[in-house]
C-alpha cells in the first residue's frame, strides 16, 4: 500500500460515509489529493475542512488502491463498480464479499460493519477478510475503523450476519428501551421532561457504570433482584412479560432478513 493510497468512498455522504471519510482524513491515512468522495447528490458539508474532489461514478476516479462501498445493497447492484485492482472495503449489510468480488472484480475484499455511534466516535466494527486480503490490507482496514470507534476481526461471515443485527443497531435498541421508559412514566403522571430527565440517566449514566465491565451485568441485576425490594419487583414483572424472549426475537428476525439480502 503507497504512504498515501487513491481511496475512493462510495456514499460518502451518507449516514455512516460523512463520518469514515472525515476520519481517515483526519488520521492522515491519505490526504485531500488522494481521496476521491463518490454520491449522486454532490458536496457534503462534512467535508469542509478538506478540499476533497467529487464524482458520481468510479470510472471518474483515477485509479483506486481502495475502495470502500458505503451505499445501500439496492444502489450497490444497480450500479457499476468495477475495481479488479483495488482493495474493496464494504460497509453493506447483506452483500457476501463473492457477490462483491464478481461486480467489482476485486479479491482482496474486507467486509466490515460499523455503527451509527461512528457520529460520535464510538463505533463497535467487526470486520473480515478475504483470503486474498493481505496484512497491510487488514492494517488499513483496522485503522479507518479505529478512526471511528473500536474495531474488531471475525472469524468468517457468518459472524459478520449476527453482528450486522445486534451491533449494527448502535443506539437504536438503547432508544428503545429510553422510549419505552419515558412512555411507561408519561403514563404514571411524570411531566415529559421528569420522565425524559430520568430515562436519559437509566440509560446514559447506566452504560457509564458498564463500561468496561458489561460482563457484570447479569449480576447487577442479580443483585437488584436479591435485594428482593421495589426493582426487584419490576425487573420480575418486565422479564415475566417477556422481555428476554422478546429480545431474542427481535434479534433473531433481524438474522432472517440479513440472510435475505445475502440472496440478493
Ligand atoms: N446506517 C447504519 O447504521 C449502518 C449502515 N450500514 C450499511 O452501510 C451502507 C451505507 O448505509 P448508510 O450510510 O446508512 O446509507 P445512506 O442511505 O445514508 O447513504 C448512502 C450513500 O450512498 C450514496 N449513493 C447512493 N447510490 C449511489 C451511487 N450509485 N453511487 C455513488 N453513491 C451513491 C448516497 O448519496 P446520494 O444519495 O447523493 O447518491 C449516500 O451518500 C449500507 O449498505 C448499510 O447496509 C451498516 C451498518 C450500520
Ligand atoms: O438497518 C440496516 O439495514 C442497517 C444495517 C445495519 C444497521 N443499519
Amino acid at each position: 500500500m503507497p504512504p498515501n493510497p487513491v481511496i475512493a468512498l462510495v456514499g460518502a455522504s451518507g449516514w455512516l460515509g460523512r463520518y469514515i471519510g472525515p476520519a481517515l482524513l483526519a488520521n492522515g491515512l491519505t490526504d485531500a489529493e488522494h481521496f476521491h468522495a463518490l454520491n449522486r447528490s454532490g458536496p457534503s458539508n462534512a467535508y469542509t475542512a478538506w478540499p476533497v474532489a467529487w464524482h458520481h461514478d468510479l470510472a471518474e476516479a483515477p485509479s483506486p488502491d481502495v475502495v470502500i462501498l458505503s451505499l445501500r445493497p439496492d444502489d450497490f447492484r444497480a450500479g457499476n463498480f468495477h475495481c479488479p485492482d483495488a482493495l474493496v472495503i464494504s460497509v453493506m449489510a447483506g452483500v457476501l464479499a463473492a457477490e462483491i468480488a464478481e461486480k467489482t472484480g476485486a479479491s482482496r475484499i474486507i467486509r466490515a460493519l460499523p455503527n451509527a455511534l461512528a457520529e460520535v466516535g464510538q463505533s463497535y466494527t467487526p470486520w473480515t477478510a478475504a483470503a486474498a486480503a493481505g496484512e497491510a490490507d487488514k492494517s488499513l482496514a483496522r485503522a479507518i475503523f479505529s478512526g471511528i470507534g473500536t474495531e474488531a476481526e471475525v472469524p468468517g461471515e457468518a459472524q459478520i450476519d449476527v453482528m450486522t443485527a445486534l451491533s449494527g443497531a448502535g443506539p437504536a435498541y438503547a432508544a428503545l428501551l429510553a422510549t419505552a421508559l419515558i412512555k411507561a412514566a408519561e403514563s404514571q403522571g411524570l411531566s415529559p421532561s421528569l420522565a425524559r430527565g430520568a430515562a436519559e440517566n437509566l440509560v446514559c449514566n447506566a452504560a457509564l457504570l458498564l463500561k468496561g465491565r458489561i460482563a457484570e451485568a447479569p449480576d447487577i441485576v442479580q443483585s437488584f433482584i436479591d435485594y428482593d425490594g421495589v426493582i426487584a419487583e419490576g425487573l420480575r414483572t418486565t422479564r415475566a412479560a417477556g422481555h428476554d424472549e422478546s429480545i431474542a426475537k427481535g434479534l433473531e428476525a433481524a438474522l432472517v432478513k440479513v440472510r435475505q439480502m445475502n440472496l440478493g
